[in-house]
């Protein structure tokens, strides 16, 4: 029987994906809430829906499996029974800020009466203040911005399913994430993990949970084969939380013995590496330019096992040469966004024009706006499937960042 999870390269002809289809969580916000949420506009609506699902249907056109977040984590929470959703309940509620308490017993009551999937689609979307019948008294609500509208904030960045957990050969890193505003969305990862059938039971391997404090994302997490991982050190994933997943997937069965960390700047345009960085072909990868610095160098390390469970690091900067060690090439084609024009590059790389998510080796699917890059991966020799992309880049993020491949043919 085919494993739930099984992912040996960011390559290989995609079987199953996981999705999420942006719904009301994408416009209930206000402006000044934007940057806290990561986002930089507010889309709109039907139209990011539209465009998500011809993303969808490009993908099942091409044969892939897309499963959709949501309902799996009602499913998840269903198949648990009253006991796994009454503590799914519970955490969501203490890591949105009502551990106990009046608003905590309102918030509980009004979720507990609706069917799961409404529930589960609630906690995505949000709650406001006034959809309770229920105005908070007393000291510990005293001390709380009265007019702040919501109880419990909407997860906007719900549709880039990549980031909350990756799959790395027959398991996953189910993550700690860097800003409150994600914290909360690995938690449908790890009830889906632990109590779906299509996963609980089924051999599925936690190389890294959520209950950590040090941070990682999967939009930094890179598999380059069977063996060989790239993880970001970025701003969203830091040096201690990929030491601590090395020494888990080097200590086990996953088949992982070597990392590439590759340094890139910290910000908020390019907070991971996949939206500066992606593999695309054996041999192929696309880069944004503006991560290299003088001679086209960039810090990497390369980490494996050494001595008495210690790690062991090699400090290299020339990233092609690094890569062609690691993956045993004779060549590399590091491919330009925006064909290494400053002002183009800037431009596609802010629309995700390096985040391309290859769904056969040499076959990537890419936003429809970052026409130079596109143009300069088909001169490349690659298949290039665009897909709509005027409401959903508004999150910032593009195909690789708005998908989480579960299965894919080895190469
Ligand atoms: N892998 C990715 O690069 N994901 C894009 C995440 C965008 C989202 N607004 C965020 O800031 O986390």
């Amino acid at each position: 029987m085919t494993k739930p999870i099984h992912v040996t390269s960011e390559i290989g002809k995609l079987k199953t994906v996981l999705l999420k289809r942006p719904d009301v969580e994408v416009e209930n916000f206000t402006p000044d809430m934007m940057p806290r949420l990561l986002f930089d506009d507010i889309p709109y609506l039907p139209t990011a829906q539209k465009e998500h699902d011809y993303f969808a249907d490009t993908l099942r056109d091409n044969g892939v499996e897309v499963l959709y977040l949501e309902k799996l984590a009602a499913e998840a929470l269903d198949a648990g029974g009253d006991e796994v959703k009454n503590t799914f309940l519970e955490t969501m509620l203490a890591e949105s800020g009502y551990a106990a308490g009046v608003t905590h017993d309102a918030l509980k009551e009004y979720l507990s009466a609706m069917t799961t999937q409404d529930m589960v689609n609630k906690i995505m979307g949000g709650i406001r203040k006034n959809e309770l019948d229920f105005v908070p008294r007393g000291l510990v609500s005293a001390a709380e911005e009265e007019d702040y509208e919501f109880f419990m904030d909407p997860m906007p960045n719900l549709y880039f399913t990549r980031d909350p957990a990756a799959s790395i050969g027959d398991g996953l890193s189910i993550n700690h994430m860097t800003f409150p505003a994600r914290q909360r969305e690995s938690l449908f990862m790890e009830n889906i993990i632990k109590y779906h059938p299509r996963f609980a039971d089924q051999g599925v391997q936690v190389w890294r949970d959520r209950n950590h404090t040090t941070r990682i994302e999967g939009g930094d997490e890179l598999v380059l084969s069977d063996s060989v991982l790239a993880i970001g050190v970025s701003q969203r994933t830091s040096a201690d939380a990929i030491e601590d997943i090395a020494h888990n997937l080097f200590s086990s069965n996953s088949g992982y013995e070597k990392i590439i960390a590759i340094r890139i700047p910290h910000n908020h345009a390019m907070m991971h590496l996949d939206t500066v960085f992606t593999m695309i072909n054996k041999d192929q990868f696309t880069v944004h330019p503006g991560i290299l610095g003088e001679g086209g160098h960039i810090d990497t390390w390369t980490i494996t096992q050494g001595n008495d469970g210690e790690l062991s690091l090699d400090h290299r900067t020339d990233l092609k040469q690094v890569l062609k060690d690691a993956l045993h090439l004779d060549d590399l084609d590091l491919i330009p966004t925006g064909n290494g024009d400053p002002i183009i590059a800037g431009r596609e790389q802010w629309n995700d024009g390096s985040n391309t998510l290859a769904i056969a080796p040499g076959v990537v699917v890419t936003y429809n706006r970052n026409y130079v890059s596109n143009e300069l991966l088909r001169q490349h020799g690659l298949k290039v499937l665009e897909v709509l992309s005027s409401e959903l880049s508004r999150g910032r993020g593009g195909p690789r960042c708005m998908s989480m491949p579960l299965v894919r043919e080895d190469l």
